[in-house]
């Protein structure tokens, strides 16, 4: 019989890594800053409270959460390496534990409240890398359904690395090729689900409508996030999430003076009450028609992860 030279990964502990300072708090969860011991590596470890999680009743939610890291973990693109890693989970009798990608600088919406508004070609930049990550989660069959500046943290070299994936859907076979067609049970699911509808600012109507998940949505969050980082603030705004959702409904929202003629046409491309019209819907594979529009002219997805990301300033 031979040996199985390849043992399998040891079963981690919190007693494998040296705890730092708390990065952040979560609904449920607390993320410190953490050290391998054996490795000396930096992650940030997702800590969530089970007493929590049963109280909010949010197995699913952490579930779903720890699926999609799985499948995106499995899956990396090399072109495509904008997502937080799952390296490994563990738990003690009162917590579960996710050793994730440590992103070093912080989310888009700390740099976007720091300078106001980005440059033209930053706001290329970083919507191109989106729109290169959301091809491959597509690819995948997973839709984020949260995408917003907060969930789009950064890496030491500032590139993009998006996380929070607990409102993920992993689309199945079935929905993935009838992306648009109406269906009551998965309307039946979002009911269920309501309330874990996103940020009303980047929040799809579809969702609102409470008709089915696809892709789209994250293609109108999208639309938004480009709209935010040219004119500093999201399309729609309000006093209230319920003032916010009447305006999505209603496409209730203008553009600044001066803002740039490129960035209009795909944001008015994007933000489309209809998801089955929107730029990209119908692409199969790859955003082609996403890519193609003239804001991105210039640009080569496959090596932006290679290039030093343009000074946001
Ligand atoms: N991989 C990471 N690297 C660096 N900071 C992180 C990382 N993941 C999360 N954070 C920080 O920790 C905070 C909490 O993240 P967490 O995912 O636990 O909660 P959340 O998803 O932001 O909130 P909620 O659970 O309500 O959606 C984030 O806002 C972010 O600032
Ligand atoms: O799938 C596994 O690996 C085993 C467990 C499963 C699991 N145990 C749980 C206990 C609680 Cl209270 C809540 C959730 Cl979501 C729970 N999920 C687990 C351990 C750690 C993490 Cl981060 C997730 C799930
Ligand atoms: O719902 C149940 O009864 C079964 C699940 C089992 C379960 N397995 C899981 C695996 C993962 Cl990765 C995450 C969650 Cl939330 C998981 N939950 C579960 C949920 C919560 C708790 Cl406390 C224990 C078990």
């Amino acid at each position: 019989m031979t040996e199985n030279l390849e043992a399998p990964p040891m079963k981690r502990s919190a007693n494998d890594f040296i705890f730092g300072k708390v990065l952040g708090e979560g609904s449920f969860s607390t993320v410190f800053l953490a050290k391998d011991v054996h490795t000396s590596k930096e992650f940030a470890i997702k800590v969530c409270q089970k007493r929590h999680i049963i109280r909010e009743k949010k197995q699913d939610y952490v579930k779903r959460e720890k699926e999609t890291l799985l499948v995106l973990s499995k899956n990396v693109k090399e072109s495509a390496p904008y997502f937080v890693r799952l390296y490994c989970t563990f738990q003690d009798p009162e917590s579960l534990y996710f050793v994730l990608t440590y992103a070093k600088k912080g989310d888009l919406l700390g740099y976007l409240n720091k300078v106001g508004s980005f440059e033209d070609h930053c706001s290329k930049f970083y919507g191109a890398e989106i729109v290169q990550a959301l091809e491959h989660l597509h690819c995948l069959g997973i839709v984020h359904r949260d995408l917003k500046p907060e969930n789009i943290l950064l890496s030491e070299s500032m590139h993009i690395v998006i996380t929070d994936f607990g409102s993920a859907k992993i689309l199945n076979c079935v929905e993935m090729d009838e992306k648009n067609k109406e269906n009551s049970e998965d309307a039946g699911e979002l009911k269920r689900k309501s309330s874990f509808v996103g940020t009303a600012q980047y929040v799809s109507p579809e969702i609102l409508n409470r008709t089915r998940t696809t892709p789209s949505c994250d293609l109108w969050a999208l639309g938004c996030i480009i709209y935010q980082m040219v004119a500093g603030l999201p399309p729609f705004r309000g006093h209230s999430d319920y003032a916010i959702f009447q305006k999505i409904m209603k496409l209730e929202y203008e553009y600044p003076d001066g803002f740039p003629d490129d960035a209009r046409d795909i944001v008015t491309q994007l933000l489309v009450l209809e998801p089955s019209e929107r730029l990209g819907a119908k692409d199969i594979g790859s955003y082609t028609s996403v890519k193609s529009h003239p804001f991105f002219s210039g640009l080569d997805f496959e090596e932006l992860h290679k290039v030093k990301p343009p000074e946001i300033c």
